[in-house]
């Protein structure tokens, strides 16, 4: 990823983007920021407790996008109605000692169920979901629009942007480079094993003995819950989350405006690995959302070892999400 203050974009549209979730941990740094982003013209905020002291707050800062407030099922519509970006922080985060598939009972239903209503309200949208477990509420999303047949590969996205933004954070440390000329590229999934750096891809390129690349590998895999046990029963990343979701959104908007070559690792429906149907990796965004799924590049030993013996834990999770759709009532 670039830093993106100085990119232009070909066109300026009117670009209304709703975040679920909005009064949660990640989604109030993640509205400031998007209160600040000049691609945004609306910014629609919802939750099921009262964000109006968000959006109250937030329109006190002077930057041009109109904020607006929805609490409670019954405005979800409203929020969701003409949005051309919908992002999905709404759930419970983890507290130590989980994993993110420990979520799975109650996140599950809450994406489902405002998956559905993006389908019905803003079926051109495109969804970014962040809520964990990202491996299982990715496939959830898809089913669930699938279901309505609504249902647009390009417009479901995971993201994975913070597994990126942290190993290029470690990377740009362990080698004394300047931050933001750092990229890595990170594919597989968002849980554990299957986050997985390709160091041997870097941008600029680095070298690592066997030993560093286990370790910086381990880092960026556990980073997360590094930060879980640092906030001891106090949530997840909110803060660098909110960060790496506003590049994403950043990036989409860019995309949807016609800026050209604008890419970003995230969790897509896919075919670069067989048999695996949703999968991390860098990804062309577009005016549809997602114009292209890159595939991986060369990986070295250590890296294609690491795929492999990741791929049960996430074929489990995809088909754990799938599942759950599948047997979940879609709402007529
Ligand atoms: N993808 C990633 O890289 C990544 C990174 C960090 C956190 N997360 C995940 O993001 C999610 C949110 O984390 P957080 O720290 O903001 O949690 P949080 O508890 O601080 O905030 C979640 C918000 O969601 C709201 N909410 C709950 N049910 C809802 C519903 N049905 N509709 C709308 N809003 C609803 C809550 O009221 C709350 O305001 C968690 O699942 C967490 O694991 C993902
Ligand atoms: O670790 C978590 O539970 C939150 C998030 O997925 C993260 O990577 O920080």
């Amino acid at each position: 990823m670039v830093a993106r203050s100085s990119r232009r974009s070909l066109r300026c549209e009117a670009r209304k983007v709703a975040l679920l979730g909005a009064g949660g941990g990640i989604g109030q740094p993640l509205a400031l920021l998007l209160k600040m982003n000049k691609f945004v013209t609306e910014l629609a905020l919802y939750d099921i407790v009262g964000v109006a002291g968000v959006a109250a707050d937030l329109s006190h800062c002077n930057t041009p996008v109109k904020v607006t407030a929805f609490t409670g099922p019954e405005e979800l519509a409203g929020c969701l109605s003409g949005a051309d970006l919908v992002v999905i922080p709404a759930g419970v985060p983890r507290k130590p000692g989980m994993t993110r598939d420990d979520l799975f009972n109650t996140n599950a239903g809450i994406v489902q169920a405002l998956v559905q209503a993006a389908g019905k309200n803003c079926p051109q949208a495109v969804l970014e979901i962040i809520t964990n477990p990202v491996n299982s509420t990715v496939p959830i999303a898809a089913e669930t629009l699938k279901a309505m047949g609504v249902y647009d590969p390009k417009k479901v996205i995971g993201v994975t942007s913070l597994d990126v933004v942290r190993a290029n954070t470690f990377v740009a440390e362990a080698r004394g480079l300047d931050m933001k000329d750092v990229d890595v590229p990170v594919i597989g999934g968002h849980a554990g094993a299957t986050i997985l750096p390709l160091l041997s891809q870097t941008t600029p390129a680095v070298t690592f003995t066997e030993a560093e690349k286990k370790a910086m590998t381990e880092k960026i895999q556990n980073a997360g819950t590094v930060v879980v046990e640092a906030k001891a029963g106090k949530g997840s990343a909110t803060l660098s989350m909110a960060y790496a979701a506003a590049r994403m959104a950043e990036s989409t908007l860019l995309g949807l405006n016609g800026e050209p070559n604008i890419y970003e690792c995230a969790f897509v429906q896919s075919e670069v690995v067989a048999d695996v149907p949703y999968f991390a990796s860098k990804v062309l965004l577009g005016p549809h959302g997602v114009a292209k799924v890159m595939g991986l590049g060369e990986l070295d030993a250590f890296e294609t070892a690491a795929l492999q013996s990741m791929l049960p834990q996430l074929k489990a999770e995809i088909q754990k999400g799938v599942d759950f759709a599948k047997n979940a009532k879609v709402a007529a």
